[in-house]
């Protein structure tokens, strides 16, 4: 999860007010969250939240990446950017090469860290792209009803997604005077009943879900799962959604191949600026490359830790037509 560079000011606000009606609760990791219009927010994140609900315009070439936390931001964010900007900058040019992704493409929510728009939000190059963890739900409207922008949002196994955003948070504190870390058990235990940052999970997931059926020219839904096996094709999938599509040339050239190995988690983790800068002055680059592997849960989770998850998804999301069966298989 990215925190803003700058946390909101103090004095009273409408946001204050606010809080004092909503349910309170501390994330595992201690930052302290709220149960705002039905997700998790933490604290520190509903001032922009309410400030973009309030600002935010859409343009009719926006694009937003949409995921939760640990579901593969990272990698969306180099493709979008790689994807989008292609004309702009040769694969050996790449700004990809020496920034880490989460500088190129930021997050909507920090562009509205004060009250009004960041004036930079207004400034991007056209197609605008950016990022949230937000819910479907708590986005403006506008988002979807008066605009054409196009929202790609890409989801993981869960049991994959809690034991990266655990080993980010045991390595990053995101507000470093809060509570400490619960342990694994406690942590798990929060996270299958849905109080997470931006959870509950399967709410933020069947959300873009529908929506994608509904408006599948509209929202892209990409599984991280499918991504890792077969990279080249949705890159060409994302490019067609977007309404870019790679050209007879650039095929010939093997654009989609190189733009695929130059966001592929080896040659993004093995990159000196990824290795070595910051973000937001405390989070290690490096913390947003780990293994990058599918089913890493096994090594951290037991088997009847697996089995409630399980119990979970089959209580929240079946019906729902959404390929979860392989999350539990070996
Ligand atoms: N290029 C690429 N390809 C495949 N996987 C990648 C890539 N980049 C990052 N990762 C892995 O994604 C996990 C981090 O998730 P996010 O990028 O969503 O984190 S964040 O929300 O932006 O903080 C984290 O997963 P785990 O390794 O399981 O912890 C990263 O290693």
């Amino acid at each position: 999860m990215e925190k803003p560079a700058e946390l909101p000011k103090d004095e009273t606000t409408e946001e204050e007010s606010l809080l004092q009606t909503l349910q309170q609760q501390n994330n595992w990791d201690g930052v302290p969250m709220c149960l705002y219009q039905g997700i998790w927010c933490p604290i520190f994140l509903l001032r922009p939240l309410l400030s973009l609900q309030k600002n935010f315009k859409p343009h009719d070439t926006s694009i937003l990446l949409a995921s939760l936390p640990k579901a593969g931001t990272t990698w969306l964010k180099a493709l979008l950017f790689a994807i989008v900007n292609r004309d702009r900058f040769p694969i050996d040019q790449s700004p990809l090469l020496t920034t880490n992704p989460h500088k190129l493409v930021l997050s909507l929510e920090c562009y509205y860290y004060v009250d009004q728009v960041n004036p930079d939000l207004e400034n991007l190059p056209q197609p605008r792209v950016f990022s949230t963890h937000l819910p479907l739900n708590v986005l403006p409207p506008g988002f979807m009803i008066n605009s054409t922008s196009k929202i790609v949002y890409v989801s993981r196994n869960p049991l994959d997604q809690f034991i990266s955003e655990r080993e980010f948070l045991l390595k990053n504190r995101l507000l470093p005077d809060c509570e400490p870390p619960l342990p694994l058990d406690q942590a798990f235990d929060m996270f299958c009943e849905g109080v997470h940052a931006f959870g509950p999970f399967w709410e933020h997931i069947l959300g873009y879900w529908r929506a994608s059926l509904e408006n599948p020219d509209r929202v892209l839904f990409l599984q991280y799962e499918d991504m890792k096996r077969d990279t080249v094709s949705h890159v060409r999938k994302i490019a067609e959604f977007l309404g870019l599509p790679f050209s007879d040339e650039e095929e010939k050239r093997g654009m989609v191949g190189e733009i695929s190995q130059l966001c592929s988690f080896e040659k993004l983790k093995n990159l000196e600026t990824n290795k070595t800068g910051v973000l937001h002055g405390n989070v290690a680059n490096s913390s947003f490359f780990r293994k990058g592997e599918i089913g890493d849960w096994r090594n951290h989770l037991s088997p009847d830790m697996a089995e409630r998850m399980k119990e979970v998804i089959d209580a929240k999301m079946s019906g729902s037509g959404l390929k979860l069966d392989n999350y539990f298989k070996s």
